[in-house]
């Protein structure tokens, strides 16, 4: 981020409060060089750690790790922490008067970016001296390979809209918010601070905002008067040296400790662990663009990646013509057509253009049935069909095998679309990353790469369709002979 040595350059305190872009080195270092031992300190405040876990340098993982140096059997408890170890930012209301200015603060900060709220709190926490957590937070990255760090040359090698919006989004936040915080501080007492009178810069906001969000898991809060448990973000001292795996073989249980009736957060072990394995957690079910706006990693051939399009009736006439479909209107719907693109949300007062490919879906459903319903020869059958059914791309050819095989090719030509908006070829990115470059450009490039084979993916899959809807049309017509 642009202002990253602006505000390192400025701060004269003696405990920081910032973040530099990463550092070229094989894992991010510490808060502090030597922090105090994680596992020691959760067992000392009454948490419980398998003898057989250990904190561990993963290469494939990009810093720490937790591994096992014993074998353990399904179902074992691997850590329990209980109640007052999690970091949360509770209730604002709650605070005491010095935090009212932080909950005012954290007022300030849309729903989207929670992660900057509970940022506040670890600011305010790695600011105190003699902080209850601070054994973990000097255990905690000091920097973080997240895109708000990118040099900007960087940020544009990303090539995809939609993550260049929010990577702009959050810098700009970033540098409101450092100004806004002045202005909520500058008349305050020291002993009202919440910083403890050291100056917050957007590169240290962006430091907590980065540490919460690759860190914090959602889990049950307090329970609300109504008996409902509401959720609450919370950083998981230890429980979060865990990495990430679509298939993973530990997990997070809530339970209540039959002692003292509070909270605790559990790690089990989900199957047989093998010595030397890694604890590996599932953070979710998330597209490249979270691991690498809030985790700064990206998976190579990610199942839950999809690209984002706007829905565009000139585009889809453009597109239907290069695949050799005549007469598309995606741009003249008929009155009936745009009824169902207005109950697809794609037309009416307020739609939303916002349309994905790839993933677990391969076609969004609503892009799918609009295309459908467009491309579609019979009226009758199109209104009379069910909604869901046009939507779905396991639905046999609902109107009709010509019509699909024409929805399909226009997709193919709309990916083939898609795929001209990067200025660089998969071929060219793979050669640039065998010369060598930075590790930010590494990420940048491998992220633009993975969003190329999504749509490249798309393209066969939708290829291998039309042949095989091809081939039942032939059948179909020599049948009809
Ligand atoms: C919850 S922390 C896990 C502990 C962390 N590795 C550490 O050194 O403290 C999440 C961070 O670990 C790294 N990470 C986790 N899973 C990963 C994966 N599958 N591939 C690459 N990096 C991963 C990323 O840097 C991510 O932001």
């Amino acid at each position: 981020m642009a202002t990253s040595k602006a505000a390192i350059s400025s701060l004269t305190h003696l405990r920081h409060l910032t973040c530099a872009a990463s550092a070229s080195s094989s894992y991010p270092a510490r808060l502090v060089p030597d922090p105090p031992n994680l596992i020691a300190w959760v067992t000392r405040e009454g948490g419980y750690v398998h003898p057989a876990v250990k904190i561990a340098h993963s290469h494939h993982f990009n810093g720490l790790g937790l591994v096992a140096d014993q074998q353990i059997p399904t179902g074992t408890d691997l850590i329990i922490l209980p109640d007052h170890i999690p970091l949360s930012f509770r209730s604002f209301e709650s605070e005491d008067s010095v935090d009212s200015a932080l909950a005012q603060l954290a007022r300030q900060v849309p729903e989207e970016l929670w992660a900057m709220k509970l940022g506040l709190k670890l600011l305010q926490e790695r600011a105190k001296l003699g902080s209850f957590w601070w054994p973990y937070i000097s255990n905690l990255p000091q920097t973080y390979s997240v895109p708000i760090f990118f040099p900007g040359e960087d940020i544009k090698n990303l090539q995809y809209a939609p993550v260049l919006h929010q990577v702009n989004k959050r810098c700009r936040f970033l540098l409101d918010f450092e100004q806004e915080i002045k202005r909520t501080l500058v008349n305050l007492e020291p002993d009202k601070h919440p910083f403890g009178g050291l100056e917050v810069h957007a590169s240290s906001l962006g430091w907590a905002m980065s540490a919460v969000s690759s860190r914090a898991f959602r889990l049950y809060g307090n329970k609300r008067p109504d008996g409902v448990h509401i959720e609450v973000p919370m950083m998981l001292p230890l429980i979060d040296m865990c990495n990430h795996s679509f298939s993973p073989n530990a997990r997070i249980v809530q339970e209540q400790d039959t002692d003292n009736m509070k909270m605790q957060v559990k790690v089990v072990a989900e199957m047989a662990i093998k010595e030397d394995e890694p604890l590996l957690l599932n953070y979710g079910r998330l597209s490249n663009d979270f691991f690498l706006l809030d985790y700064g990693f990206v998976i190579h051939s990610n199942p839950y990646d999809c690209i984002e399009l706007k829905y565009n009736g000139a585009l889809l006439d453009a597109a239907s013509m290069a695949a050799g479909v005549s007469s598309p209107n995606f741009s003249a719907p008929a009155p009936w057509q745009e009824l169902i693109l207005s109950q697809l949300n794609l037309a009416g007062e307020a739609p939303d253009l916002k349309v994905t490919i790839g993933g677990q879906e391969i076609v969004e459903g609503r892009l799918l049935a609009a295309l459908r319903v467009l491309l579609a020869s019979d009226k009758e059958t199109a209104q009379n069909y069910d909604l869901n059914s046009l939507k779905s791309l396991s639905a046999e050819a609902p109107l009709g095998v010509a019509t699909d095989i024409a929805v399909f090719r226009t997709l193919i030509a709309l990916c083939v679309i898609a795929l001209g908006h990067f200025p660089t070829k998969i071929t060219d990115d793979v050669s640039l990353l065998e010369q060598g470059v930075s590790e930010s450009s590494e990420l940048a490039i491998q992220f633009r790469i993975q969003k190329k084979s999504v749509i490249v993916d798309v393209m066969r899959e939708l290829s291998k369709r039309v042949k095989l809807l091809s081939s039942k049309e032939t059948v179909t017509a020599e049948e009809a002979k």
